[in-house]
């Protein structure tokens, strides 16, 4: 049969899974849509999986993984775009909007180390590997003894990478690991105290056509109220302060009952200094919340305070 249907994702295997989860979310709320070959899923080599010798950072640009997937929206070769929501740019083309967000996975980061438990065990002047800025600053926080590398490829090449010593230590999003099952393979969990999240971690979104409104009906049925709030939240900090993967920026919002909790922290790549707030509303707020508390920060950061953004370690 014809498709019904076509999703545009990028090819790695947390994309397909991903794609795959909202294909089967799609097919269990619409009978049509659980024929064999009604939802095809089309794949997409983004600048960001060709890009593996530097950093995103240094790479530079905004929407490093979302560019060719909005472009086939925009001309009509695919319907609907499943992304990471971490890795979508707050500002979206004309004419495309985030119209549902799946159900959020674990916001957290994991912590993967064959020499130590925890970030604060590993000895004095460890490689660290990791190409966020946001992961980098923290840990050079908390541990600015540390060295890092820029640890470049998808979750399993990295995984492969501190399996062969290239690095001593390595963070990478709980989200990913649960939904590829590596979860195990994990050495602990790291809470949102010690490291908090990027804004958006472990949320998929789903963008469309505006004015699409056959997609769009089979699309926003499966919308989860409580990640678009909080995602909603954490993207008003972002938009805000104008961030982007080469600006070191956190943010957490969390939902209990009608209450709202909202942490944002902007850091120094370096890790020597950074500015923090938190906001505590009506989730009816999240928006306000998120820029307000983005206004604030924004308001303090000195100026050139993202300068010399760039890891001086290795890439591997
Ligand atoms: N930038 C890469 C990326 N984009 C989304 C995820 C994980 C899944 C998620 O946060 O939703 C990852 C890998 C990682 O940070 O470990």
């Amino acid at each position: 049969m014809k498709a019904l249907l076509r999703i545009g994702t990028r090819g790695s295997p947390l994309a397909l899974a991903q794609a795959i989860e909202t294909r089967d979310r799609l097919a269990a709320a619409f009978p049509e849509l659980a024929e064999a070959g009604a939802v095809e899923i089309v794949t997409f080599k983004t600048e960001g999986d060709r890009i593996l010798d530097r950093t995103l950072s240094a790479a530079g640009g905004k929407g490093l993984f979302t560019k060719e997937i909005e472009q086939a929206l925009l001309d009509g070769s695919v319907d609907l775009a499943v992304h990471s929501m971490k890795d979508v740019p707050t500002a979206l083309p004309d004419g495309l909007d985030i119209i549902c967000y799946l159900p959020r996975e674990d916001h957290r980061d994991a912590w993967f180390s064959p020499k130590a438990a925890s970030l604060d065990e590993l000895p004095e002047g460890a490689l660290v590997g990791t190409a966020s800025l946001r992961r980098q600053a923290i840990v050079l926080m908390r541990r600015p003894d540390l060295r890092i590398a820029a640890l470049r490829g998808n979750v399993q090449t990295r995984l492969r990478k501190l399996e062969e010593g290239l690095v001593d230590a390595t963070l990478l999003a709980m989200a990913g690991l649960n939904r590829l099952g590596l979860v195990d393979k994990a050495t602990g969990v790291l809470s949102e105290e010690q490291m908090l999240p990027a804004v958006a971690q472990g949320a998929i979104g789903i963008e469309t056509r505006i004015g699409d409104d056959r997609t769009n009906a089979y699309v926003r049925a499966l919308n989860c109220a409580e990640t678009e709030l909080r995602v909603t939240a954490e993207r008003g900090v972002l938009a805000t302060l104008d961030g982007s993967c080469r600006t070191p920026i956190a943010a957490l919002a969390l939902i209990n009952g009608d209450a709202m909790s909202l942490k944002a922290l902007v850091i120094r790549p370096d890790g020597q200094q950074w500015f923090m707030t938190g906001r505590a509303g009506n989730k009816a707020d999240a928006l306000a919340m998120g820029i307000d508390a983005g206004e604030e920060l924004k308001s303090k950061l000195p100026a050139a305070f993202f300068a010399g953004i760039n890891p001086d370690g290795p890439v591997v």
